[in-house]
C-alpha cells in the first residue's frame, strides 16, 4: 500500500470518521486526525484507528510556551501515534522542548512519532503575510522556519509541496516534508492558497501528501482516493 498519501479525517465525529476509514482502509492506511475530531472524540478515536492497524498523524499544531508544549506532547506521545506537529513559529526554545520530550521517550524505549514543525499554513499566501505585518517573502519565511525546526532536532516540517525541494536542499534529503494543499486539477481549492498536484508534489520531493475534502467529501471516496494514488504513481514513475 502507498504510505505517502495521508487522508485528513475532517469530519465531525467518531461514527463518521470510522465510516470514512471503513470505506478507505483497503486503499489507504495513513489517516490524519485534526482539531475538529480530536477535540470531540479524544484519545479513544486514536485507539480505534490503532486497533485497526492504521497509521495516525495527530495534527494539533501545538503552539504555546515551551513548558506547556512539552507537557502536552508527552501526553500525545503516550497515545502511540505515528506523527504529530508543533508550530515552528513557537520559537527555538519551544522546538527544542519538543525534541527533548521525544528523546526522553526514546530513552524509555517508548514508541515515538515523527515530530514536525508547521511552517506557513498552506491557506496563506504573500498577501496574507502582509496583512499581519510580515514584510518577508513567504518562501524565505518557510526556509527560516524549516531551519529552526531542523536545528532544534525535529524530524521535518509541514509546508506546501511548492517549498519541498528547497527545504530538502537546505535541511537535507532525509528531513521529512509533509504537504497539505494537494489538489488534482479537477478538484476545488477551497481555502487552500499554495496548491500543488499530486504528481508535481512528488516530483518536488514531498514525502507525504495530505488530502482531505477532495476524498472525504467525494460521492465515492474509494474512487477519489484511487485517482490521487494513480496520479502519485505516475509522478513516482516520472521521477525515477
Ligand atoms: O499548512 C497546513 C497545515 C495543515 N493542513 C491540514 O491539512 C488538511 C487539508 O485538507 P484539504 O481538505 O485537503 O484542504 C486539513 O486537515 C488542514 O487542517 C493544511 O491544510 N495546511
Amino acid at each position: 500500500m502507498n504510505e505517502k498519501l495521508i487522508v485528513a479525517l475532517d469530519v465531525p465525529d467518531r461514527i463518521q470518521a470510522l465510516e470514512v476509514v471503513e470505506e478507505l482502509k483497503d486503499t489507504v492506511n495513513f489517516f490524519k486526525v485534526g482539531m475538529e475530531l480530536f477535540y470531540r472524540e479524544g484519545p479513544r478515536l486514536i485507539d480505534d484507528l490503532k486497533n485497526l492497524g492504521l497509521k495516525v498523524f495527530l495534527d494539533l499544531k501545538l503552539h504555546d510556551i515551551p513548558n506547556t508544549v512539552s507537557r502536552a506532547l508527552k501526553n500525545l506521545i503516550n497515545l502511540g501515534i505515528d506523527m504529530v506537529n508543533v508550530h515552528a513559529l513557537g520559537g527555538q526554545e519551544m522546538l527544542r522542548a519538543a525534541y527533548r520530550v521525544k528523546n526522553e521517550a526514546l530513552k524509555k524505549n517508548c514508541k515515538v512519532p515523527i515530530i514536525l514543525g508547521v511552517t506557513v499554513l498552506t491557506s496563506m499566501n504573500q498577501k496574507a503575510l502582509e496583512q499581519i505585518g510580515l514584510k518577508i517573502e513567504l518562501s524565505h519565511l518557510v526556509s527560516l522556519l524549516a531551519k529552526e525546526a531542523k536545528d532544534a532536532g525535529l524530524d521535518g516540517v509541514v509546508a506546501s509541496a511548492l517549498e519541498a525541494s528547497f527545504i530538502k536542499k537546505l535541511c537535507g534529503q532525509d528531513f521529512i516534508t509533509v504537504t497539505p494543499g494537494i489538489r488534482r486539477l479537477e478538484d476545488g481549492n477551497f481555502d487552500q492558497k499554495r496548491v500543488v498536484t499530486p504528481k508535481r508534489a512528488l516530483e518536488l520531493g514531498a514525502d507525504y501528501l495530505v488530502v482531505g475534502r477532495p476524498i472525504v467529501a467525494a460521492m465515492n471516496r474509494k474512487i477519489a482516493a484511487k485517482k490521487y494514488l494513480e496520479e502519485m504513481a505516475g509522478g513516482l514513475n516520472g521521477h525515477l
